[in-house]
């Protein structure tokens, strides 16, 4: 280590802990150092090791449903050595960020005023953005019941890009440049046509205001499927219109990043997320054009979600009723739950192997040996399909070519990879039934 850098080593830390973030609801708030949580990720704003930051300075907070303030004074970039008069990439990239001043007295006008219904899910037709200030114009459905509303819009121009940049590994701002996408231009008005943003609010009083706070939001993409379907596919926001994406931008600037589903991180384990999850399916089902749901890569996370609402939804179908379960899936099964709750097979057949599990005695050596057969019948066909292409390779390969093949063949490998996969289904099984019985 050089002088420079034993110097400048006083100055570096984690970035991660370094910058406080806190979602401020009213004026008072601001302050409240209780309320400060940290970034999960920050090296999309600071880089993975370039980044500095003076002490513990830097803080934002980040406004009911949107404006950032941020009071971080202290952070820069090290200058890269090859261009010492470049600018403090760091700095420039945090204050970005910071859209408006924020004063304790201009709360309300972050706040998104939605519809008075309890709560109110809308799609997000491009073409209607225009005004960012005006509640969602088309209401989809209205869930009523609990405090909290999917909504489209933010009526601010300061969306929780920040948050998102924050939250998310792979965020980016860099979507969609110059590509046009059909779906976009659609012109018939309806919903499953579009990508749909859609917001879970805290509804919340201030001084006699109602007001909504983001608590989280998804993106959903719809595909084409042939002949006359569509496809949502819960993913980020890219492959836009230049015209669509500045237009969505000005609303929603920072849900525009790759986030496909976002619960901020106060809110994250308190069930929001699968609420969010399954009011989105609930809203699908009624859509005939729609095909089933799926998403794009999906997080360990996402997936951990995704079973707990799907088995909630599909337990009450009769196709997965419990005398049905032993009886192996069935083309009723997948049937049923693609028409009824848009879900795809593959899904189904997972949906069935956890309910299977919550009426199976695992007590019982038969039970446990049928469940645990039928379980890795399945998990075991990608294995079986390299087997058969194996046998077919054998007749025209040369042996040193089929020596590394052969290689991949090795039984007790596979059993004991077969069964280490079971082991994880299976737990991750548990933990969804466990859920459910606490729901
Ligand atoms: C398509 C994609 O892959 S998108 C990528 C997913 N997004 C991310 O990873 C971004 C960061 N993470 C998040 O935004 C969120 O954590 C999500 C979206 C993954 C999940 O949303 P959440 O609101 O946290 O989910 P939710 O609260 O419904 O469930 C999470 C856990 O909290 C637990 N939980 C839910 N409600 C309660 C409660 N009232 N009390 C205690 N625990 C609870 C659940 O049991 C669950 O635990 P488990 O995972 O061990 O079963």
């Amino acid at each position: 280590m050089n002088e420079m850098e034993k110097k400048l080593a006083e100055y570096k830390c984690d970035t991660n802990e370094a910058i406080c973030l806190k979602l401020v609801r009213f004026a008072e708030e601001v302050n409240d150092d209780s309320m400060t949580f940290h970034p999960e990720y920050s090296h999309q704003l600071y880089g993975d090791d370039l980044m500095m930051l003076k002490g513990r300075s830097g803080r934002s907070f980040l406004l009911g449903s949107a404006a950032t303030r941020t009071t971080s004074s202290h952070c820069w970039r090290k200058r890269p050595t090859s261009n010492p008069s470049a600018p403090c990439f760091t700095h420039t990239t945090f204050t970005m960020w910071r859209r408006e001043k924020t004063s304790p007295t201009r709360f309300t006008r972050w706040t998104c005023s939605a519809r008075d219904s309890e709560t109110t899910m809308s799609a997000c037709r491009p073409s209607s953005c225009g005004s960012l200030r005006r509640p969602a114009s088309s209401t989809l459905t209205t869930i009523v019941g609990t405090s909290f509303s999917c909504c489209s819009r933010c009526t601010d121009r300061d969306g929780p890009g920040c948050s998102s940049m924050l939250t998310l590994e792979k965020a980016s701002q860099r979507i969609g440049e110059g590509k046009m996408d059909a779906a976009w231009e659609c012109a018939c008005n309806c919903p499953a046509c579009l990508l749909c943003f859609i917001c879970r609010f805290e509804k919340y009083n201030n001084d006699g205001e109602t007001l909504f706070a983001t608590v989280g939001y998804m993106t959903v993409y719809n595909y084409y499927v042939y002949p006359d379907k569509t496809r949502p596919r819960v993913r980020s926001g890219g492959e836009v219109s230049k015209a669509v994406l500045s237009c969505l931008c000005a609303c929603w600037p920072g849900v525009l990043l790759n986030s496909q589903m976002l619960i901020l991180p106060p809110f994250q384990g308190e069930g929001h997320g699968a609420q969010l999850l399954e009011a989105v399916h609930r809203f699908y089902c009624n859509l005939p054009k729609v095909q089933d749901i799926t998403a794009e890569d999906p997080s360990e996370n996402y997936v951990k979600l995704r079973d707990y609402v799907l088995v909630k939804l599909c337990q009450t179908l009769p196709s997965f009723s419990t005398d049905k379960l032993p009886l192996s899936f069935s083309d009723d099964m997948a049937t049923e739950a693609r028409e009824k709750l848009k879900i795809n097979k593959k899904h189904a057949r997972r949906v069935y192997e956890i309910l299977r599990l919550r009426v199976t005695d695992m007590s019982v050596e038969t039970k446990a040996r049928d469940y645990r057969l039928e379980v890795k019948k399945r998990l075991f066909a990608p294995t079986k399909k390299n087997q058969r292409e194996l046998t077919k390779m054998m007749k025209c390969l040369r042996p040193e070519e089929l020596a590394s093949h052969i290689s991949q063949m090795d039984t007790a490998l596979q059993q004991e990879e077969l069964e280490k996969s079971y082991q994880e289904v299976l737990a991750e099984y548990r933990r969804v039934i466990e859920r459910l019985a606490q729901a």
